[in-house]
């Protein structure tokens, strides 16, 4: 990366170590936060600090770095390799989610469902428990490695009554249905939501080297599958829904195939002004009364 004259006759303010965390942070401005948080979080270690700054140059996620990432109101969600790190969309959702649809189901006594399809780190799950304590939550993804992980995210910020369990959401046995769905009425849960696998395989070229090298491809690449598999399986199975995604198309997916008599549909835009999310709600259920958006 190119920098600018007056940069280079500041040099001798600039820290030794800076040059090091700029191809990945691209800003000066990046660069010097990344650097603070890894002094800091190294503080004790000179050797351990060098490595943490190299593996930063290759490339190595922060967040596998410092091993958390906050979220949601006060979470530490721990970050390991093979699962993938929390995104600042995904906060933005669960925010969403908590102020504008959740908030009205905590005004009543009902008991609560809500189960979260691929939950990774169960950032989204904690999230969602952390400001609806009362609520059942349980996760489902398909990887041991996150079903170990946001077990010990669950425990780390003292969260109960959230449950993860290894499955596959697009080819659910009937026992795993069972377990989700068999006491609520009708088996049909409060809320469902999901960060999918969403990314397109051809965008591959776009995504930053990170990205690529370090986070698993079976948590990024997807297209329609999980939003046609929304509208053939788990629709049945809930009164209300949203979906994160990342294309006209996965919104198009669900909005034309679910029926308009039964469903409203909505499309939600993150803090870019990006389509990035779809619900909606089951007209004649108790929540289309609590909709208030
Ligand atoms: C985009 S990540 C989302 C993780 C987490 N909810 C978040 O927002 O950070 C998608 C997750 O889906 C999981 N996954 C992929 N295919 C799956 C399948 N067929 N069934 C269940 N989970 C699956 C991956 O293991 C990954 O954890």
């Amino acid at each position: 990366m190119r920098i600018s004259y007056r940069i280079i006759q500041n040099s001798k303010k600039i820290d030794p170590l800076l040059p090091f965390m700029l191809p990945q942070c691209r800003t000066i401005q990046h660069a010097n936060q990344e650097l603070i948080w890894l002094k800091n979080h190294f503080q004790n270690s000179k050797s351990k600090l060098l490595k943490a700054v190299l593996q930063r140059y290759n490339g190595k996620p922060l967040q596998y770095i410092l091993e958390t990432q906050p979220f949601g109101d006060d979470l530490t969600i721990k970050c390991k390799l093979n699962v993938l790190i929390p995104r600042w969309e995904t906060d933005d959702i669960c925010n969403y989610i908590n102020t504008k649809i959740l908030k009205n189901y905590a005004r009543t006594d009902k008991k609560v469902k809500i189960i979260d399809l691929c939950s990774g780190s169960g950032c989204v799950s904690l999230a969602l428990k952390e400001k609806n304590p009362t609520f059942e939550i349980v996760g489902v993804d398909i990887s041991d490695d996150c079903i170990q992980l946001a077990t010990e995210n669950k425990i780390l910020n003292h969260l109960q009554d959230v449950q993860y369990i290894q499955g596959n959401v697009l080819r659910p046995s009937s026992s795993l249905m069972n377990v989700l769905t068999s006491e609520k009425d009708a088996k049909r849960v409060d809320m469902i939501v999901s960060n999918p696998p969403y990314v397109l395989h051809s965008t591959l070229p776009q995504l930053n080297v990170s990205v690529k090298k370090y986070e698993p491809s079976l948590a990024l690449f997807g297209n329609l599958q999980f939003y046609e598999n929304f509208v053939n399986v788990w629709s049945n199975h809930c009164d209300s829904f949203f979906y994160e995604l990342g294309e006209e198309e996965q919104y198009l997916c669900v909005q034309n195939n679910l029926d308009s008599n039964v469903w409203s549909v909505f499309k939600w835009m993150d803090g870019n002004d990006k389509l990035r999310g779809v619900y909606g709600y089951r007209k004649n259920s108790n929540i289309s009364k609590m909709f208030n958006i």
